[in-house]
């Protein structure tokens, strides 16, 4: 896979170069550039933003240097993801949709956002994603393009070095929340490890983590439990 982000602050997504992207940059499995969007400014304040059309507070983007840099990065058929409060959730059946591209473009707004026009101008020829992290609104899209990009790289084949943990995760193929996890000492300042873990009975220890990954998504997101058949959100037993 290979991944542009383009952003007036470059320095901030420099961490992708660090950390797991790194190490696949390492194995070829992913090959990440970042880009200054002021490179293809011509004036010589390097503007990229001007007043909203219209009236309002803010800035907006200005189109032409977001077409150039996309005209010079993004070849035909390239996805374009934009992040954007308004934009349709990120979740992980997204990250694994988008894993499967070849060719990734983030688009990191600020302001107001990107004049709309970009969007439109790249759906001719781009598949364009404009995706949304969550309810909640963040000075610049560059730490959700730092989410995503990890959230979509760690789910490339070879990527993680231990591919068995990725189906025990949160928000995996059931859908449910991580069960809670323990390691050694079996008793910390008093805390001890739950004797099923110690028994060694893998079925006992199977179902013992499914329930609690039961209970802790009806607690914290029952919105992530699986509708009845009537359509009602089923209310399960908390389990002891
Ligand atoms: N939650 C998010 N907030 C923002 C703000 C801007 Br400005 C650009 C992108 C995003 S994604």
């Amino acid at each position: 896979m290979r991944v542009d982000v383009v952003s007036i602050f470059p320095d901030y997504l420099r961490a992708l170069e660090l950390s797991l992207p790194g190490r696949a940059r390492e194995k070829g499995l992913l090959d990440l550039a970042v880009h200054d969007l002021r490179d293809w400014t011509h004036d010589r304040h390097r503007a990229v933003d001007d007043t909203p059309t219209g009236g309002g507070a803010g800035m907006v983007m200005k189109p032409q240097p977001w077409g150039e840099a996309l005209d010079a990065l993004a070849p035909d058929g390239a996805t374009l993801l934009v992040p954007t409060p308004a934009g349709e959730r990120f979740t992980q059946r997204v990250a694994e949709e988008l894993s499967a591209r070849e060719h990734l473009v983030v688009a990191c707004g600020r302001y107001e956002g990107i004049d709309q026009r970009v969007l439109d101008e790249s759906a001719r020829r781009l598949e364009v994603r404009e995706l949304s992290l969550g309810d909640y609104v963040l000075n610049g899209g560059e730490v959700a393009a730092l989410a995503m990009i990890e959230a979509v790289c760690r789910l490339l084949p070879g990527f993680m070095g231990n591919a068995e943990s990725l189906a025990e995760e949160s928000h995996g193929a059931d859908g449910l929340l991580e069960y809670p996890v323990y390691t050694r000492p079996a008793a910390w300042r008093g805390h001890e490890v739950p004797e099923v873990l110690l028994s060694g009975d893998h079925a006992r220890i199977a179902a013992w983590r499914h329930a609690q990954a039961v209970r802790r998504t009806t607690l914290r997101r029952p919105d992530l439990l699986p509708a009845t058949t009537t359509g009602e959100t089923e209310v399960r037993p908390a389990v002891a």
